[in-house]
């Protein structure tokens, strides 16, 4: 099976400044991968390349087989075009630590812009299924509720049905709980969970361990743009063989 995601070699830098030095991972379709590190390590980063929302610099990057911008020719790459670029993105949901809603649309408005808008839904079926998600995400009474009427667990998760909206085959999660009170933080954590079994990829940049031990599938930590130790979260966790993991868990844990 193809993967869902692949990077070889990938390097970004920021004005000369490398922030990704070569990275080398697989993310199989269907798996929770968690991304750990410590701050400035990259990791927003290479969710962002993955996304479009930077461009690397050398390597390869390839969401479900196809590479991430680029078109190649022989060992040639010709960077797609803009509709190529939507096109690809359409595919792929983010939600960000700051949930980036609308402030002057509702809930269910907020879930149902982007199927209106980049695929075309009429409005009555794009707000039935907007109203189903927000059903999904626990919180279908509060289809009405303007961003500023909602916590920010509740935001951040009309955030997740609006992602979902566009029926991605991909999730990225950007530390999803970091900007949260901790009493809002399970509520997101369940809705990711669910999320998960019901089968979606999903790549969550994230501080909480105990989610990363109990849902995900791969763990990887990074530090300094590279890869320094991956596996499985809870081997990771409990036995990490790379002296910066262990002391970087030693902070965390
Ligand atoms: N657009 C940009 N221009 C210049 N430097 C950038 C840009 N985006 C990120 N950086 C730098 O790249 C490095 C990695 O940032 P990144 O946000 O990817 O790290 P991170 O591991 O996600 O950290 P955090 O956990 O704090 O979010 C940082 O030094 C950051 O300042």
């Amino acid at each position: 099976m193809t993967a869902m995601v692949k990077a070889e070699g990938v390097h970004k830098s920021f004005g000369g400044v490398q922030v990704l030095k070569g990275i080398d991972l697989e993310v199989e379709q269907g798996e929770v991968f968690c991304l750990i590190g410590p701050s400035g390590s990259g990791k927003s980063t290479f969710l962002r390349c993955i996304n479009h929302l930077e461009k690397i610099n050398a390597g390869r990057l390839y969401v479900d087989g196809e590479l991430v911008g680029y078109r190649q020719k022989g060992d040639k790459l010709y960077e797609l075009k803009d509709s190529e670029v939507a096109q690809q993105r359409r595919d792929i949901g983010m939600v960000f630590q700051r949930f980036n809603l609308f402030p002057h649309m509702t809930a269910v408005e907020n879930v149902m812009e982007a199927p209106v808008q980049v695929k075309g839904l009429n409005r009555s079926a794009a707000r039935q299924r907007a109203l189903e998600l927000l059903d999904r995400v626990g919180l279908g009474d509060k289809a009405g509720n303007y961003p500023s009427q909602l916590s920010g667990g509740q935001q951040q998760r009309v955030a997740i049905a609006r992602a979902l909206a566009m029926d991605p085959k991909l999730m990225l999660f950007d530390e999803p709980t970091s900007a949260l009170d901790p009493e809002l933080v399970g509520d997101v954590l369940d809705v990711m969970r669910d999320l998960a079994e019901s089968g979606m990829t999903m790549i969550v940049v994230t501080h909480e361990m105990g989610f990363a031990r109990e849902v995900g599938d791969s763990l990887v930590f990074m530090d300094g743009g590279v890869v320094v130790e991956s596996g499985h979260p809870r081997e990771v966790l409990t036995d990490p063989q790379h002296e910066r993991t262990k002391s970087f868990l030693s902070k965390v844990l």
